[in-house]
């Protein structure tokens, strides 16, 4: 049964723009990219998303764009996962499109003939550049906010990245997780996260990695039983920091001093966003390689700095 939000209009527009040759821009190789943002199964880090539709479905959200409604089925997603979203690149999600609306959602499912079995043959995998290009756009569409801002630390600055609404989108933290993950040299043994926002960040690592959690009470006079960091460490671990938006590098460097003092090994610190405020070089004092995922040098709209 088809949604009854779907009006015919759009169904016939979303079906037409579905049929069409060439729905999408086409690459070099003259076919067709499909990049689907939700559906990297957990802890398969080599793979990439690469879905086949198998069917399209009436879109549920009435102002989406026309063609920026196909639903795909994708093939390697986990027994009853159910339906996912997948939008043309050139048309990012309309700001009311809520993840997850279509997914498992059988009375949005529409059976259709074979011939709409448009990808099959010509599907292509996006390189970790293009999906690191464009988890940087949606980090900046969920999380960018313009404007000037005293932080904490005292630095003023003209804008603001919240953390908490990049990790608040599953498949913002997913993307995030996987590429820190692959950040992680061979031989470490944990990673570590200081509250409140890296925690989120650092639990998704966790379970992309496979390494054990520390979490660090990174406020003041936050310690429970005098303890400073939780998660049963073992004197002698190498750890690697993880971060969510650096700009002092202060905090980072206080969850170090912490992890140390309780024996482990500290020798990287990886974050999503680093705000160019000259953090790089006091990790290096302090004996730490630093990799972040975005530079804001990179990450920042023009005009910002
Ligand atoms: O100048 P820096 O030391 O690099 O600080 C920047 C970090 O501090 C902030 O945490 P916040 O104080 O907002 O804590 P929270 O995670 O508990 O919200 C936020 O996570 C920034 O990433
Ligand atoms: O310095 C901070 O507290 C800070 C800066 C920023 O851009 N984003 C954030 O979540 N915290």
């Amino acid at each position: 049964m088809r949604s009854p939000i779907a009006s015919t209009d759009s169904w016939s527009q979303a079906r037409a723009a579905a049929t069409s040759p060439r729905p999408w821009p086409s690459r070099s190789s003259g076919r067709p990219t499909v990049a689907c943002r939700s559906c990297w199964p957990a802890g398969a880090r080599t793979h990439r998303c690469s879905t086949t539709p198998t069917a399209v479905s009436a879109p549920r959200c009435t102002c989406s764009p026309p063609g920026c409604t196909v639903q795909a089925r994708c093939r390697r997603s986990r027994p009853g996962s159910g339906w996912r979203s997948v939008w043309p690149r050139e048309f990012p999600p309309p700001s009311c499109f809520r993840e997850g609306e279509h997914m498992a959602d059988p009375a949005n499912e529409v059976s259709v003939s074979k011939e709409l079995k448009f990808y099959d043959e010509n599907r292509v995998r996006l390189s970790d550049v293009e999906t690191l290009a464009e988890l940087q756009q949606d980090i900046l569409r969920a999380s960018f906010q313009r404007g000037a801002v005293q932080l904490e630390s005292g630095v003023e600055q003209p804008y603001f990245f919240e953390k908490y609404l990049m990790v608040a989108r599953p498949t913002i933290l997913r993307r995030i997780a996987r590429f820190l993950a692959a950040r992680i040299p061979a031989g470490t043994d944990r990673v570590a996260a200081p509250t409140l926002g890296a925690v989120a960040i650092g639990t998704a690592v966790s379970l992309e990695s496979g390494l054990p959690l520390a979490i660090v009470r990174s406020g003041q006079g936050d310690k429970r039983r005098g303890r400073a960091v939780e998660g049963g460490l073992h004197p002698g671990e190498i750890v690697v920091l993880i971060e969510d938006v650096v700009v002092t590098g202060q905090r980072a460097l206080r969850a170090v001093e912490e992890l140390r003092a309780a024996g482990v090994e500290v020798g990287l610190v990886v974050s999503v966003v680093d705000c160019d405020r000259g953090a790089a070089a006091e990790f290096a004092k302090a004996g730490l390689d630093y990799d972040p995922l975005f530079r804001s040098s990179v990450l920042l709209p023009e005009g910002v700095s």
